[in-house]
């Protein structure tokens, strides 16, 4: 059993020597991007009332589980998962960071998952990061927590690779407040392995829920509040955190 103090505080971190993600796509991908959503099927669907179950969610009990695929457009889980899937044969996935301000280290016993930073300038991540926007404000106006930004990266998990139990912010940092992780995998299955387990906000040592990452399904929570692990994947699992943030620039973690 684990006391909420002992917990590491476990944050990516960007790279400020890579490339950005969306040129990666352009030299690598040629033929292979699908083209995406288009037309009509750009209205996203997040209203109101969904919101309210977001800030309820959160509210009452630090994190849930969501469906995000009638709140996005059609296609665009797809083409997400397409971008993934050719980053990840790039350079553009670098393996990611765990740190505590200056001390940032790649230590591969605590995680083992690729990253890539979306800078939104792609059509499937513009599009997504418009639905991130809507829920960014949608939490302002409900439980005034004055997000001024998100950031968002892909993650890829290989055959073996897990995220050991870690919150995503340091308590009272003003940094990131709200986390929201979305899953990109079609047909994952139990024999997949992968899933994420969350633990009590209050008691880290007790699991409240476990979720496969399908894709469209996603996971709310509160940064500060909720400690978290990625078990070992057993095939290649990809998805997007994104973290919505009360710093207006980046402020160290
Ligand atoms: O992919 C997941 O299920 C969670 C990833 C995570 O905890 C993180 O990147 O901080
Ligand atoms: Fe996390």
């Amino acid at each position: 059993m684990h006391s909420d103090t002992d917990l590491a505080i476990i944050i990516p971190f960007p790279d400020p020597v890579l490339e950005r993600a969306s040129d990666q796509l352009e030299q690598v991908a040629g033929d292979e991007l699908i083209s995406t959503v288009t037309g009509a099927d750009v209205q996203p669907a997040i209203d109101g009332f969904w919101l309210d179950e977001l800030a309820d969610g959160l509210s009452e009990s630090a994190w849930m589980e969501l469906d995000l695929t009638p709140r996005l457009p059609a296609g665009l889980l797809a083409a997400l998962r397409n971008e993934v899937a050719i980053l990840d044969k790039t350079e553009a996935m670098s393996r990611a960071g765990i740190g505590r301000g200056t001390d940032l280290v790649k230590d591969r016993s605590v995680r083992r998952d690729k990253i890539a930073w979306l800078d939104g300038y792609s059509e499937p991540q513009r599009l997504l990061f418009e639905c991130f926007e809507q829920i960014r404000e949608g939490l302002n106006r409900r439980l005034y927590l004055g997000l001024k930004r998100f950031e968002a990266h892909y993650a890829t998990y290989h055959p073996g690779d897990f995220y050991k139990r870690h919150l995503d912010s340091f308590r009272g940092r003003a940094s990131r407040v709200v986390s929201l992780v979305l899953y990109l995998n079609e047909d994952w299955g139990l024999e997949d392995g992968g899933e994420l387990r969350v633990f009590a906000a209050a008691d880290s040592g007790q699991v409240v829920g476990q979720v496969r990452p399908e894709a469209g399904r996603a996971v709310l929570f509160l940064s500060e509040q909720v400690p978290h692990e990625v078990l070992p994947a057993r095939r290649t699992r990809y998805s997007i955190a994104c973290w919505f943030r009360q710093d207006e620039v980046p402020l160290p973690l």
